[in-house]
């Protein structure tokens, strides 16, 4: 089965008005391929979602970088699924390593989260992905495979979800997997969900790799057999984007 590849720009915590308009007006004027080709999704910070889904052409989709875990209510300063939902908001990125890491997501709560977000119709970015000293430690695929699992343990359907791998010591650093090290463990992570889930899972699930991915790496990185496509961080938010589309 063809999976199709699939960008996603994670803005993170930046951006003023002027920034963000100015990115949406270069992601206008730049080409990318056809929608059955490669779907393309940025993810701005919260308070720019109803002005860059409003500015950006059909072509792009918007996600949300997170969201709270159940349902709406005396929740202060979290914003609910179904807030997404009623906005029109198709996607959402859960389990991020940042949150993982600053905020002390577990995998139980982003499994749970998972399972909410796809409870109220969004699709999910489920972000996992091992720290340096975890890969240093020959532990990366115990640790992947329980994040993946905790997401696994509380959905019934892989239809909505893109799995994304991100080396938590690529992010940022501009220390990229190699392709072959990507390739490893997208292909584990494949291998996991056959045995786990269902072969058809495994087959039709995209696998998408994120850390330092750039104009430059994405081709050789996104030539990869099980490397359905990017979780693109800072390269995101310059012109450089349009070309990770272009380059799949
Ligand atoms: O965290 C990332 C995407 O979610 C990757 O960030 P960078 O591309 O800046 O390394």
């Amino acid at each position: 089965m063809r999976r199709k590849f699939f960008v996603g720009g994670n803005w993170k915590c930046n951006g003023t008005s002027d920034e963000v308009n100015k990115i949406v007006s270069t992601l206008n004027a730049g080409q990318i391929p056809a929608a059955d080709i490669v779907e393309v999704v940025v993810s701005p910070p919260f308070v720019f979602i109803p002005c860059v889904k409003i500015g950006l052409k059909p072509e792009f989709q918007v996600a949300a970088q997170n969201c709270w875990v159940k349902k709406g209510g005396a929740f202060t300063g979290e914003i609910s699924a179904e807030m997404l939902a009623n906005l029109s908001i198709p996607w959402v990125i859960i389990g991020h390593s940042e949150r993982r890491a600053l905020l002390n997501e577990t995998n139980e709560f982003v499994g749970e989260k998972v399972a909410y977000a796809l409870s109220q119709g969004l699709k999910v970015i489920a972000c996992v992905g091992e720290t340096l000293e975890e890969r240093e430690a020959g532990t990366t695929m115990q640790v992947v495979a329980a994040q993946t699992k905790a997401i696994a343990d509380k959905i019934s359907s892989w239809d909505n979800v893109v799995l994304a791998y991100e080396p938590v010591w690529a992010i940022g650093t501009g220390k990229v997997a190699t392709p072959a090290q990507a390739q490893e463990v997208h292909a584990e992570l494949r291998k996991w969900l056959e045995t786990n889930t269902k072969p058809e899972v495994a087959a039709s699930t995209r696998i998408i790799y994120g850390g330092s991915v750039n104009g430059s790496n994405c081709k050789e990185l996104g030539g990869q057999q099980d490397v359905d496509g990017f979780l693109v961080g800072g390269a995101s938010l310059k012109p450089e984007f349009i070309d990770i589309n272009q380059g799949c």
